[in-house]
């Protein structure tokens, strides 16, 4: 019989986000010999489809195969953060339907197709938010893993959410003079974490239904087999070893970025790579960085779902301005809410400053004239920075992000948390300490956590046996499969 590859099925949560490192993950698996469904819901698909070129992917990654789902939504839907609730209800019913059906076809495919080049998926990887998946997953009897896309602290924080309640630190008040009081329920995190860093899921009150929501998914999430984390145990590792109370297999892989480049190094470079950005890139921004000083240029980017008031934005770009330094700004289309854009930022490129709508991330982060990460401590985004050592201003504002600013600035110290705040003298001020290495401490940890993120996924590293030990375990789910038909 032929060398059958096994087969994964992976479900990502269809925002920019939650995709990226899926996909990532998956053309890592794929590129280890393992058959690839990947599952996103129809909107996303068209998106990432459009943003590929698909006969060149396919080539480098001949296992791999786009699926898609309904999720549930009429096409004009928003789906942006404001109706988010409305996209976890209707994939949790509407798209569980579906996602039931593809796998039942593509397990009653091993029947129709020849045995000889098709193997029934073995398991499936779901995003740590689609418990639908352990539904599934129970019924037709195939092991789920869980890929949460925060970080191992925040992962740890949302699995002490039933704490929290009972020991009344939920609901978080704004304005409440406790707010600076440390949160002293969660092993490991007594000492650092406060009131005001905890999750904005924390704010709700206790019967609210996005609370619970949370409360169930998490709690269901416990049931998968294992848990995937993008991140590296240098980085987290007195979280990663709490993990394991509650899972007895933690895969700490991260950064994906650098795991996915160190596993590809010595294959023929892809023409056009997925970036799993599901924005078009705006790559005249990299001519633009071409022409400033080296570590010059302070970027700018709030993420994919974040929105900001118009005063708020102003504050931003006073406080930039009188900086002095040049910077480049990711604004969004959608990135404002109420009354648009303000007018002095209408046309705002020039010598100073350059914006765009969408930016390749990576590839900036990465750039020379770049000295400096002003951000909103999205996880990808945080893990990107840290992985080239580049020092950030934390302006946090919901899900994760309050959690990673705090490490940022007093665990891991690789830049500040300006959190709560964004009046135009502290950004000026904030911008100027980062951007004259004013930080000494911050310069050091950068460079030693941007060290240690390279050595975790190179041969021996630890995201490096943790990525062999995934793909060892997922074989030997499938073996004992092969095992059980063959009795
Ligand atoms: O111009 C841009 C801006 C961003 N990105 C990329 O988009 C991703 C953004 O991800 P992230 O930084 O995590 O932010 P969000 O898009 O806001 O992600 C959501 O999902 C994350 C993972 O669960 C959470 O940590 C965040 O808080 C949540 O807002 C990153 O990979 C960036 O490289 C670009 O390519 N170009």
């Amino acid at each position: 019989m032929a060398d059958l590859q096994s087969h994964v099925v992976m479900l990502p949560f269809p925002v920019q986000g939650h995709v990226k490192p899926m996909l990532m993950l998956a053309e890592v698996l794929c590129h280890a010999g393992f058959r690839i469904s990947f599952v996103n819901t129809d909107h996303i698909h068209d998106i990432i489809l459009g943003n590929i070129d698909k006969s060149s992917f396919l080539s480098q990654f001949p296992g791999f195969c786009f699926l898609s789902i309904p999720d549930g939504l009429s096409p004009e839907h928003p789906r942006d953060i404001s109706s988010i609730i409305e996209l976890f209800t209707s994939i949790n019913s509407m798209g569980k339907i579906m996602f039931r059906d593809l796998i039942i076809s593509l397990l009653r495919q091993e029947d129709l197709d020849d045995k000889e080049t098709w193997q029934a998926p073995c398991c499936i990887i779901a995003d740590g938010i689609m418990s639908l998946a352990i539904d599934v997953g129970e019924e037709l009897e195939i092991p789920v893993i869980t890929f949460r896309t925060y970080s191992a602290t925040c992962t740890w924080v949302y699995f002490h959410l039933e704490k929290l309640i009972e020991q009344r630190e939920i609901p978080v008040l704004e304005g409440n003079e406790d707010i600076d009081g440390l949160v002293t329920c969660i092993p490991e995190l007594e000492k650092v974490l406060r009131r005001r860093d905890l999750p904005s899921i924390c704010k709700c009150e206790i019967d609210h239904p996005t609370l619970k929501f949370f409360l169930e998914q998490t709690s269901k999430m416990k049931k998968a087999s294992g848990l995937i984390l993008n991140t590296f145990e240098d980085l987290e590792a007195p979280i990663i070893r709490q993990l394991h109370s509650i899972y007895s297999k933690v895969y700490t892989i991260g950064p994906l970025q650098a795991l996915l480049k160190s596993q590809l190094a010595g294959s023929p470079p892809i023409a056009a790579p997925a970036t799993g950005s599901l924005r078009q890139e705006d790559r005249t921004c990299i001519s633009w960085l071409d022409r400033q000083p080296a570590k010059s240029v302070i970027y700018v980017s709030f993420g994919s779902v974040v929105v900001m008031s118009r005063d708020q934005i102003l504050e931003f770009w006073h406080g930039l301005i009188n900086s002095g330094k040049p910077f480049l700004w990711v604004i969004r289309p959608d990135l404002v809410f109420g009354d648009g854009l303000p007018e002095e930022i209408m046309c705002p490129t020039n010598e100073r400053g350059y914006v765009v709508s969408w930016a390749p991330q990576v590839e900036v982060l990465a750039h020379c004239a770049v000295g400096g990460f002003l951000t909103h401590s999205g996880w990808n985004s945080t893990l990107e920075s840290i992985t080239v050592g580049l020092p950030m201003i934390c302006w946090p504002l919901i899900v994760d992000q309050k959690v990673n600013s705090r490490c940022v600035s007093d665990i891991w110290r690789v830049g500040l948390d300006m959190k709560d705040s964004c009046d135009r003298s502290t950004v000026e001020k904030m911008v100027r300490v980062l951007m004259e290495n004013q930080d000494e401490e911050i310069a050091k940890s950068t460079t030693k956590f941007a060290n240690l993120a390279q050595k975790s996924v190179m041969e021996g590293g630890s995201s490096f046996c943790n990525i062999n030990k995934l793909i060892e375990d997922i074989r030997s789910i499938q073996s004992e499969k092969d095992d059980c038909k063959r009795k």
